[in-house]
């Protein structure tokens, strides 16, 4: 930047010409990303091209927005200027003053904008006043695939991100390990705070809750407590089930929640499984859980595993052969966390050893976990395909539910997890909703006493059986 300059006294060619460079690589990126993308990143952003042309300030609303441009479109735009004006423009992105209005033009000299030029914390104090948002920057909706198993929590959730405290309060999302539940409810909060950076929101899991209301209560602090829950705009807490047999807990939760609904701030709120499903908490709170939106997460189906890992793939700096995310998806099925152990292990073994992704590399890296898997049947899988058979929804296996329609196709889960997998009985009672292995052990006696005697079930049997056994 050449000192003594002034924005007003600018040579007229190189600012023109500043601006416009910024215009069509905006422009640029306006058509090759997505929509909505473009219109959430890039859009807001104002840059300042200094006169030299080596460099261009880019001026970002505060820091979460500024780890995101950073991480996701940095190089981008840098290769874009580049591409347009011919030769190296290096990019510094800063958070935009408080005050100092940000010309879309040339820097000024630095004396003029001083804390534009440092990372000023504007937006990251949002929640000083309470506590911190616990968010993680990385969960969003952007990098959220979508498919037909999440495709109503998304959109819900987005909705609420959106408008909080309108629609769907609670929003209560339920399904199986590691299907993204936590990813959303981050992501809803991520969202509203690059909408409406002033809010207050905390993410929290629920054994975190019932520890703050331990401590709370030894320290005689419940007014501190209340103050911090009851403040908020957005509560996003994770695995209600936790809160089974916490009496205390779920009193505090009640008020909280009561606290929250009266003000109209929102509560999102998941689980193993659905309201009324869930074993040993209050009626009067699985109602209230019960009383907004509920919805599931369902297993990643086929295509959408292959998307998930063509994407993490492409956000780790490589590229997945579709074949290749066909072979690693169709053998991988249970849940998108394993399918990121895997994508982990394949890019590992293809860095080290440097070779190309190929299905062969794919099926070197995760020998392993294929030897295992050709081994080994998974209970979840066993409750996924008894759930299916039956036509019951796989978040009734660990529920408490006991009309025969759903308590039988739980037995029959339960049998074929003794008789398929190595699980103890206890083992298997906690993949079941955390029953007692004398629970587990009555539904082994009566279903394989019941399978000498009944023909039909033991046909059943030996269908889930085949199917189970591939
Ligand atoms: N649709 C998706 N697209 C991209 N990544 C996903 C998707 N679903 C899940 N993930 C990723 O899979 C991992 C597990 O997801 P997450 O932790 O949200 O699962 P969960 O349902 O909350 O599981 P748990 O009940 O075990 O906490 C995370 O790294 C998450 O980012």
């Amino acid at each position: 930047m050449t000192q003594g300059s002034h924005p007003n006294s600018h040579d007229g060619s190189n600012f023109e010409l500043g601006q416009s460079l910024w215009q069509s690589c905006v422009d640029q990126l306006a058509q090759e990303l997505p929509e909505q993308q473009f219109n959430t990143w890039i859009k807001p952003l104002t840059a300042l091209v200094h006169e030299d042309m080596s460099k261009i300030t880019v001026f970002v609303a505060n820091r979460f927005k500024l780890d995101w441009v950073r991480a996701q479109y940095s190089q981008r735009i840098a290769g874009m200027l580049e591409k347009l004006y011919g030769q190296a423009v290096s990019v510094e992105l800063v958070i935009t003053p408080r005050e100092a209005p940000v010309r879309p033009a040339m820097a000024p000299r630095a004396a003029e904008v001083p804390a534009a030029i440092e990372e000023v914390e504007v937006g990251e104090d949002r929640v000083a006043s309470g506590p911190k948002s616990r968010l993680n920057s990385m969960l969003t909706f952007e990098s959220l695939v979508e498919g037909t198993a999440n495709r109503m929590a998304r959109a819900a959730a987005m909705h609420v991100a959106t408008m909080p405290g309108h629609l769907y309060n609670p929003l209560f999302i339920y399904g199986g390990v590691g299907l993204g539940k936590t990813h959303l409810m981050h992501a809803v909060g991520n969202r509203l705070l690059v909408d409406k950076p002033g809010s207050k929101v905390l993410y929290i899991h629920a054994e975190q809750f019932v520890s703050d209301v331990v401590k709370a209560y030894q320290r005689k602090t419940f007014d501190e407590f209340k103050e911090r829950y009851h403040s908020l705009d957005l509560l996003l807490i994770d695995d209600v089930q936790f809160f089974a047999n916490k009496d205390r807990t779920q009193e505090e939760f009640f008020n909280a929640f009561e606290a929250l609904l009266a003000k109209k701030s929102h509560i999102v709120m998941t689980s193993d499984t659905y309201p009324k499903g869930l074993a040993d908490i209050h009626e009067r709170l699985v109602s209230r859980f019960d009383s907004g939106l509920t919805v599931a997460i369902e297993p990643p189906e086929l295509e959408m595993r292959v998307a998930i890992l063509i994407n993490k793939a492409h956000a780790e700096g490589s590229e997945m052969p579709e074949e290749v995310a066909f072979f690693v998806a169709k053998n991988v099925r249970s849940n998108v966390r394993e399918l990121e152990g895997a994508l982990r292990k394949i890019l590992a073994y293809s860095r080290f050893n440097q070779k190309e992704i190929s299905i062969q590399l794919a099926r070197e890296a995760l020998r392993d976990l294929l030897s295992i898997q050709n081994r080994q049947i998974s209970v979840e899988n066993i409750q996924k395909t008894v759930a299916d058979y039956y036509k019951i929804k796989v978040a009734d296996m660990y529920s408490k539910k006991r009309p025969a329609s759903i308590a039988r196709p739980r037995q029959i889960a339960m049998y074929l997890a003794k008789e398929l997998t190595q699980k103890s009985l206890p083992e298997i009672g906690e993949l079941f909703g955390g029953r007692d292995h004398t629970t587990v052990l009555h539904a082994v006696r009566k279903i394989g006493g019941e399978r000498q005697q009944l023909t039909e079930l033991n046909q059943q049997l030996h269908v889930l059986e085949q199917t189970l056994k591939g």
